[in-house]
């Protein structure tokens, strides 16, 4: 895809229902959020809130019981199952609490797997480029436990922008980091988030970081509010 064709995401009337009988509870609530490449909004609320929920729905995990979520434009509730795998295989990275790394591999190696797995598309990021784009080349042989929480992030961050994804999903990326650690993450998010024209979501407690974001959303009992 040109990056001109870019959208980014919607999500129109979403709401999502978990558990069943007398455990129902309506996790997202007629949701509406749109989030445009190169914009990077931040996700806060209370626990229960619905964050999650919210990450889920929009990484195609799951599929709302009423509404619409669409990644440039297109409709991921359409899906079948498998199309629905291949799309957040190949337009949707996601960046987890502590980087989520392979322990056996080194930082290069991480993002050379990917690339193989996803049958690398031709247009796809060079992992040396990006590892270096990240401010990581000169640990790129170095494994997870040799890296700090901070290093784990970039190569995460990284690996989830190696396809050029038009949607990057992102959970508490500082809950293990210290407060200088923390703005050097999300600024780094920030910038690759203009610079590869991606919207990005990323749900978070940290206030300290918000600076950093161009929206901060909030979520309360399921709802979304501006914050
Ligand atoms: N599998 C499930 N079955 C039933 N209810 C669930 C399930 N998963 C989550 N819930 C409920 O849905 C609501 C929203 O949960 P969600 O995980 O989206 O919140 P959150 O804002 O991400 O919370 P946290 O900040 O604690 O991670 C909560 O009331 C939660 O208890």
């Amino acid at each position: 895809m040109n990056n001109g064709d870019r959208t980014g995401l919607r999500l129109s009337g979403v709401t999502v229902r978990l558990g069943d009988g007398d455990a129902m509870v309506t996790a997202l609530d007629d949701v509406d959020l749109t989030v445009a490449p190169g914009e990077l909004v931040a996700v806060v609320g209370p626990s229960g809130a619905g964050k999650s929920s919210l990450l889920a729905v929009a990484g195609a995990l799951t599929v709302p019981d009423q509404g619409t979520v669409t990644v440039d434009g297109r409709d991921l509730g359409g899906m079948t199952v498998k199309q629905r795998a291949e799309y957040r295989r190949d337009h949707i990275g996601f960046v987890f609490q502590s980087g989520n790394l392979i322990p056996a591999l080194t930082a290069i190696e991480q993002l050379r797997l990917v690339a193989k797995l996803s049958r690398r598309r031709a247009d796809g990021r060079e992992p040396a480029g990006l590892l270096a784009d990240v401010g990581m080349a000169h640990k790129a042989a170095r494994r997870p436990h040799q890296l700090s929480g901070g290093e784990r992030q970039r190569v995460g961050i990284a690996r989830a922008l190696l396809g050029r994804p038009s949607l990057l999903l992102v959970d508490e990326p500082t809950a293990a980091l210290d407060r200088a650690r923390s703005h050097d993450v999300v600024q780094l998010l920030a910038r690759e988030t203009k610079e590869c024209d991606v919207a990005t979501v990323m749900v978070t407690h940290d206030h300290d970081v918000l600076e950093h974001c161009d929206r901060v959303v909030e979520t309360t009992d399921g709802r979304l509010s501006a914050g």
